[in-house]
């Protein structure tokens, strides 16, 4: 069977082909790169304006309460906890991934006192190395970098002084899925919490928070859930820490009573206590409409589409261009919704393919990574991706001085 009748037939028996219609994308565009901004739902736009013109404009400060505003971290936080596997009134929405991840890192080590050191994946993405320095810092803690493949020995080692482990469930460069329940496992095992950062997780992978025994996770609002340019994050507290949470800012949206206005603080119940300030209401409420996307969808299916996507992709490649390296594991239970491939001119590769419509990224020092939008792609889309992919490669187009010149920032 020809790749075109595979891809053809891959999207007629899609339970879910009905899902991209739900995106407005241009059609000259096929795109790749939602694992770093993900694309417009259709709905959005509408609700925006409604959100601008008629609550803000017209109904004003009383939206807070005739529109939700006041609810909505808690609202959107279950529905993001839905698709998180966190029973409602563990997860709230705001803020940005880095903050959360500081936050969260502080109630980690306040949780579990007397021990001094906080564990890292050198490959994390580079924010969380940085928050995590900056809480060792101002906390007197010690960071460890661990490999996760080393995880175990290290804790047989010097778990017992342990705290809390920040890891990265996809790798944001090269697409590979830690087995987050058995690091979960491992490091309950010492005593130890985990914080689990899933920003290249959430809306695309099935995760399970409340069956892994996850501790606190933090993920952002932008990527796979589709929630708009610096859509606000998330945080995950998990119901039996929530009674001794303390984050990192005592702010007044978290306080118990914060429209009494005291003077001492005394943190809100339940996870409410993760909220700080006045949330940024646009993006909030472009994330709380993004999300209605996902209504009604289980995340199995979810999953099966990023797979399919992903694995014909990878099953494109090896036939097209066979010289191409993907760095994107081959099994399906071992990447994320992305594949990326090696190549020492990757920046001019990911450049030449956007002239030709299909947006990747690049990231440093050689990888071309393609994000795959589980909802929002079809396999006919994948197969012309990788058609140009080998054709650039093939033909070296790459190889046009112009397109390596460094212009862009992402
Ligand atoms: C794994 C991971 N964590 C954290 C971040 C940073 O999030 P933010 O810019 O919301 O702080 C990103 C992407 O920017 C990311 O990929
Ligand atoms: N957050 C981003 C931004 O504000 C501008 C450009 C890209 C981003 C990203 O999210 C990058 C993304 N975390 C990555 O995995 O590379």
């Amino acid at each position: 069977m020809s790749l075109d009748e595979r891809a053809a037939g891959l999207d007629a028996v899609d339970p879910l082909a009905g899902e991209p219609a739900k995106f407005s994308l241009p059609d000259s565009t096929i795109y790749l790169d939602g694992n770093s901004l993900g694309p417009l739902p259709r709905h959005v736009p509408a609700v925006l304006q409604n959100v601008v013109e008629q609550q803000w404009g017209h109904d004003l400060i009383t939206s807070w309460n005739r529109h939700g505003w006041w609810e909505a971290p808690r609202r959107a936080g279950d529905r993001i906890g839905r698709l998180l596997g966190g029973a409602p009134g563990q997860v709230v929405a705001g803020d940005s991934t880095s903050q959360q991840l500081f936050s969260a890192t502080v109630a980690a080590a306040r949780l579990n006192p007397g021990r001094r050191t906080v564990v890292i994946d050198p490959a994390s993405f580079p924010t969380d190395l940085y928050v995590v320095a900056s809480v060792a810092e101002l906390l007197g803690l010690e960071v460890a970098q661990v490999e996760p493949s080393h995880l175990q020995h290290f804790l047989a080692d010097r778990g017992s002084d342990v705290a809390v482990a920040v890891l990265c469930e996809v790798d944001f460069r090269t697409g590979e899925r830690l087995d987050a329940p058995a690091l979960t496992d491992a490091l309950h095992q010492s005593g130890a919490l985990v914080l689990w950062d899933l920003c290249h997780s959430a809306g695309a992978l099935v995760v399970e928070l409340d069956a892994w025994g996850a501790d606190l996770a933090v993920g952002c609002g932008y990527k796979f859930l589709n929630g708009g340019p610096g859509a606000p994050a998330w945080i995950y507290v998990a119901q039996r820490h929530q009674e001794q949470f303390r984050g990192a800012v005592a702010g007044w949206n978290g306080h118990a009573r914060p429209f009494a206005f005291e003077a001492a603080y005394e943190p809100a119940p339940g996870v409410s206590r993760a909220r700080v300030g006045t949330p940024a209401m646009l993006s909030l409420l472009s994330l709380d409409a993004a999300l209605d996307v996902y209504d009604g969808l289980d995340m199995v299916d979810v999953r099966a589409r990023s797979v399919s996507l992903t694995g014909f992709f990878l099953e494109c490649l090896a036939e097209l261009a066979p010289d191409l390296e993907p760095v994107t594991p081959r099994e399906p239970e071992r990447r994320g919704s992305q594949v990326s491939v090696r190549h020492a001119s990757a920046y001019a590769v990911v450049q030449a393919l956007l002239a030709r419509g299909v947006i990747g990224d690049f990231r440093e020092p050689d990888i071309a990574r393609f994000g795959f939008s589980p909802l929002a792609l079809t396999h006919v889309q994948v197969l012309r991706a990788a058609r140009e992919l080998a054709d650039v490669v093939a033909t070296r187009a790459y190889a046009d001085p112009a397109l390596a010149a460094r212009t862009t920032v992402t």
